[in-house]
């Protein structure tokens, strides 16, 4: 579904993607992982077309993307910092994001799952940062699409909006869509990611199962594995 190809991005002298490689599969969920800095949102940012890579090519669907901008009404997603219009209330922001995007919408469903009726006519600039956060989840899931793209979904939300999140992502899933979730949380990779991605130094380091991670570094906390990834390669 998503080909990255021989991918090069760098800022001034900073290389961030270096040859990066990667295919993603129609259907289940990803998890692109790695530290930070290593450039899991550049590489987010190069498939949405908000950054524009240095050189290689990126493919949707066997189409190529880069520079074009019809694909991007297929997929949703949700930016790892929102900087909503302060003044704006919730229900005009989905108001104006529904009138930009000539798309179906449930809004409603998520509104009541994430319970933010009574906070519908509050001003985006007074939410709480948890709030804020669930008002981003409904704009970036309101829409069908084949593909969602998380940057960081997690931030700043409460157990029971955590566990809607992760049932609203296996929704999705089982409809057949695509996820790309990025996340520092190990716990959440665990539950939902049916594969890893780990980039590291540019590159993709590893990409396969949690159980192939556990295997290939020989630890059966994801954690560890991970944290063991990294020294190897360090070593
Ligand atoms: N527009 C930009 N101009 C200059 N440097 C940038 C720009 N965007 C990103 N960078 C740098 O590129 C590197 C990779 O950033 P990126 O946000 O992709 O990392 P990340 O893996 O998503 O990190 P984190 O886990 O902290 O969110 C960082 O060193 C960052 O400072």
């Amino acid at each position: 579904m998503i080909q990255f190809k021989n991918l090069h991005k760098r800022f001034g002298k900073l290389v961030v993607l270096d040859g990066l490689d990667l295919n993603i599969k129609k259907g289940g969920i990803f998890a692109v992982l790695g530290p930070n800095g290593s450039g899991k949102t550049t590489l987010i940012k190069c498939l949405l077309g908000m950054v524009i890579p240095q050189k290689g090519d990126i493919f949707y669907n066997d189409k190529s993307v880069l520079k074009k901008w019809n694909y991007r009404n297929e997929l949703n997603y949700l930016p790892q910092i929102a900087n909503f219009p302060p003044n704006l209330s919730v229900l005009e922001l989905i108001q104006m994001v529904k009138n930009l995007r000539p798309k179906e919408s449930n809004e409603q469903e998520l509104i009541d799952l994430f319970g933010l009726n009574d906070s519908l006519n509050k001003k985006l600039g007074n939410l709480s940062g948890g709030t804020k956060q669930k008002v981003n989840l409904v704009l970036t899931f309101m829409f069908d699409s084949n593909l969602i793209i998380l940057d960081e979904p997690t931030t700043g939300l409460d157990p029971i909006s955590l566990i809607h999140l992760k049932e609203l992502i296996q929704k999705e899933k089982a409809k057949g869509k695509t996820i790309l979730i990025t996340t520092h949380i190990m716990s959440f990779v665990n539950e939902v990611a049916d594969e890893i991605v780990f980039i590291l130094d540019g590159k993709i380091y590893f990409k396969g199962t949690i159980g192939e991670l556990k295997k290939q570094t020989n630890n059966n906390d994801l954690e560890h594995a991970i944290a063991n990834l990294i020294s190897k390669q360090y070593a």
